[in-house]
């Protein structure tokens, strides 16, 4: 993510949030898998991509320009560094919000070298004069350089030499389809399993140079949300009690009393998720309830419980939205202890409310 740039995951410094500030970022450079081979899960990306690299080394040309979308922290500016070393050329990078004028993206275009990797993050957020250039350049490796004002301007191709650009973008749903099909390979990232996770957690403790149990990864895994980047921001936190509350070992007890602390519950699920959980089931009987009603009761914005919370409790099917609200599911109630009233949503219905359910409690609301 580009310096300065708000990304809402980050909002209030959650330790689950998938998001990550400049100082997360250096922490997490040390952790960063360096090849292809070192990077954990992701099987059909990993293979495909390896495939494209292994055939543009054979025919010694830059590979097509690559797309990765997905969810923060699965792992895009990782794979961006992973092509550059494997293809043994080097990772120029910049990001969307970074690029304010079309400009400042054909600098930057004009300086790279043959086979140099230009990674742009957050490409769905390029200024679209920007854009438009960067159309060109991916096509036909050249930049239209401006000269001049008004009607007297004129623009004065300049060649460029190959290259390949990664884009990576967390909403590829707002691209603009003449920009994605300059892509010639796109990889999706999905959320990890947990045993993949687990094998992030043992290899990152390695590298820290602390030994993990693995009852212990275990537990860590399965409240990192399923992303590596959140695992290794929970397995720091646990060495941190491990070494100044406990003796120094990460065993499961020190990881269940380190998250306890940090209120990161067996699910993953932190004190901004329980409050819309807790909200939903005791203040409004389970919904449907409108999102701003619900941001008001919980003391946060629309936007930030829209974006921060509600995916991960959509995605573990505890809440279920509607055309008339959010609705708690049987799974939140009995997440939070509680007995679901009757006619509660089952776990797993298609969200927005398209489920042929039949009469609930909630179409009398
Ligand atoms: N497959 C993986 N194996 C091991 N570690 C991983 C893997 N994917 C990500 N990580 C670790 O997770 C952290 C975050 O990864 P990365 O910065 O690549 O995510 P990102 O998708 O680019 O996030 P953002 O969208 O916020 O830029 C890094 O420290 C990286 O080492």
């Amino acid at each position: 993510m580009a310096e300065g740039a708000l990304d809402p995951q980050d909002l209030g410094g959650r330790l689950v949030g998938g998001g990550a500030d400049d100082v997360e970022r250096a922490a997490e450079a040390a952790l960063r898998p360096k090849r292809l081979d070192e990077f954990v899960g992701q099987k059909v990306v990993r293979d495909q991509l390896s495939l494209v690299l292994q055939a543009s080394l054979a025919r010694d040309a830059a590979p097509d320009h690559v797309l990765l979308s997905g969810p923060p922290g699965l792992g895009k500016t990782t794979l961006a560094m992973i092509i550059a070393a494997e293809l043994g050329t080097s990772l120029r990078v910049t990001s969307g919000p970074a690029i304010q004028h079309a400009g400042d993206l054909a600098a930057v275009l004009s300086s790279l070298e043959e086979g140099e990797v230009l990674f742009i993050d957050e490409i769905h957020r390029l200024a679209r004069p920007a854009e438009e250039l960067l159309y060109v350049a991916m096509e036909d490796f050249r930049v239209d350089v401006i000269v001049g004002k008004g009607a007297g301007a004129s623009a004065i191709p300049l060649a460029l030499p190959p290259f390949t650009v990664v884009g990576a973008t967390t909403r590829s749903g707002l691209l603009p389809a003449p920009l994605r099909d300059r892509f010639g390979f796109t990889g999706h990232l999905d959320f990890y399993s947990a045993p993949e996770l687990e094998r992030v957690i043992l290899r990152s403790a390695g590298l820290l140079g602390v030994e993990v149990q693995h009852d212990a990864a275990h537990e860590i895994a399965g409240r990192s949300r399923g992303t590596p980047r959140i695992a290794n921001r929970l397995l720091r936190r646990v060495r941190d009690w491990a070494q100044v509350r406990g003796d120094g070992t990460l065993d499961l007890r020190a990881a269940r009393a380190a998250l306890e602390v940090y209120e990161v519950d067996p699910i993953g699920l932190d004190r901004l998720d329980r409050a819309v959980l807790s909200a939903l089931c005791r203040r409004f009987g389970g919904g449907p309830v409108g999102l701003s009603t619900l941001a008001m009761t919980v003391g946060e914005e629309p936007d930030t419980v829209e974006t921060v919370a509600e995916p991960y409790l959509v995605r573990e099917g505890l809440v279920a939205r509607t055309p008339r609200g959010r609705v708690a599911t049987t799974t939140a109630w009995q997440h939070l202890g509680l007995e679901p009233p009757a006619g509660t949503w089952a776990a797993g219905l298609p969200d927005e409310g398209t489920g042929s359910r039949s009469r609930t409690l909630f179409d009398e609301v």
